[in-house]
C-alpha cells in the first residue's frame, strides 16, 4: 500500500505507573515504531548513553531549545526540565514512520494542544496502593515526594477523559499486548485505509 503519513502515539501516566517499563518491553520486541528520544538536563545514570537514553543537555541550552520554539513539549519534572524535539518527530512522520513518546502527563497534555491529531494512551495502575507500592519498590524517591506522586496521580488519573485509549498496568505482558492492539488499530482506521486506498486506484488507473 501507498505510504501515509506517520502516526503519533503518546504513552503516558501517573509517575511509577509503569511508563518506562511498557515502552521498553514494546521496543524489545519487532516493531515498526520510531522512539523519539527525549532531551534533559537531569544527570546521566549508570549505564545510560547519549542520544539512546536521553539528549543531556544544561538547563541553558534545554532554555535556548525552548526559546528557539524547538520543543514539541517539555516539563519540569524533580527540578529538572524534560522535553520532546520537534524535528525528529516531524521529520519521521512525514517520512511515513510512526513516532512513540513515552511522558508525563503535563508534557502529553501540551501535544495534545500542539498536535491533535496523536493518539493518546493513558496508563493507569490497578489500584493506587499498588501504585505507592511500585514507587516504593523503585526506591528512587523519599516518603514526602511519595506521598507528593500519589497525590498528584489522583489528579493526573482525572485526566483520563482528554486520552483516546486507557489501558491498566496489572500484568506488564498483558499491558504491551494492548498497546500493540492500540497501534494496529490505528492503522486499520477507516478514514486511514480509504485515504491510501484512494491512491492506490488512482496511480492503477495510469
Ligand atoms: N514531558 C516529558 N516527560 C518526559 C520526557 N522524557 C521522559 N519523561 C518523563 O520524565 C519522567 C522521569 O524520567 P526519568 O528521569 O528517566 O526517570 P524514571 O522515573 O526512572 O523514568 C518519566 O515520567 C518520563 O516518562 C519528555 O520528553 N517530556
Ligand atoms: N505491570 C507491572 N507489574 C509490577 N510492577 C511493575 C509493572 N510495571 C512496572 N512495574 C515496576 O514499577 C516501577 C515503576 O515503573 P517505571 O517503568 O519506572 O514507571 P514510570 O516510567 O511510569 O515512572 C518499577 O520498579 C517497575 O519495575
Amino acid at each position: 500500500m501507498i505510504d501515509e503519513k506517520g502516526i503519533l502515539f503518546i504513552l503516558s501516566g501517573p509517575s511509577g505507573v509503569g511508563k518506562g517499563t511498557v515502552r521498553k518491553a514494546l521496543f524489545e520486541q519487532d516493531t515498526n515504531l520510531k522512539y523519539s528520544i527525549s532531551m534533559t538536563t537531569r544527570a546521566m545514570r549508570e549505564g545510560e548513553q547519549e542520544g539512546v537514553d536521553y539528549f543531556y543537555r544544561t538547563r541553558e541550552q534545554f532554555e535556548q531549545m525552548i526559546d528557539e520554539k524547538k520543543m514539541l513539549e517539555y516539563a519540569e519534572y524533580v527540578g529538572n526540565y524534560y522535553g520532546t524535539p520537534k524535528q525528529y518527530v516531524e521529520d519521521t512522520i512525514e517520512k511515513g514512520h510512526d513516532v512513540f513518546l513515552e511522558i508525563e502527563v503535563q508534557g502529553a497534555l501540551q501535544v495534545k494542544e500542539n498536535f491533535p491529531q496523536g493518539v493518546f494512551i493513558f496508563l493507569i495502575p490497578p489500584s493506587l496502593e499498588e501504585l505507592k507500592n511500585r514507587i516504593i519498590d523503585r526506591g528512587t524517591e523519599t516518603e514526602d515526594l511519595i506521598m507528593n506522586r500519589l497525590k498528584e496521580a489522583r489528579n493526573e488519573i482525572e485526566m483520563m477523559d482528554k486520552y483516546d485509549y486507557v489501558v491498566v498496568n496489572d500484568n506488564i505482558n498483558e499491558a504491551v499486548r494492548k498497546v500493540r492492539a492500540i497501534v494496529q488499530s490505528e492503522h486499520c482506521k477507516r478514514e486511514r485505509v480509504a485515504k491510501q486506498y484512494k491512491a492506490l486506484l488512482e496511480v492503477d488507473e495510469k
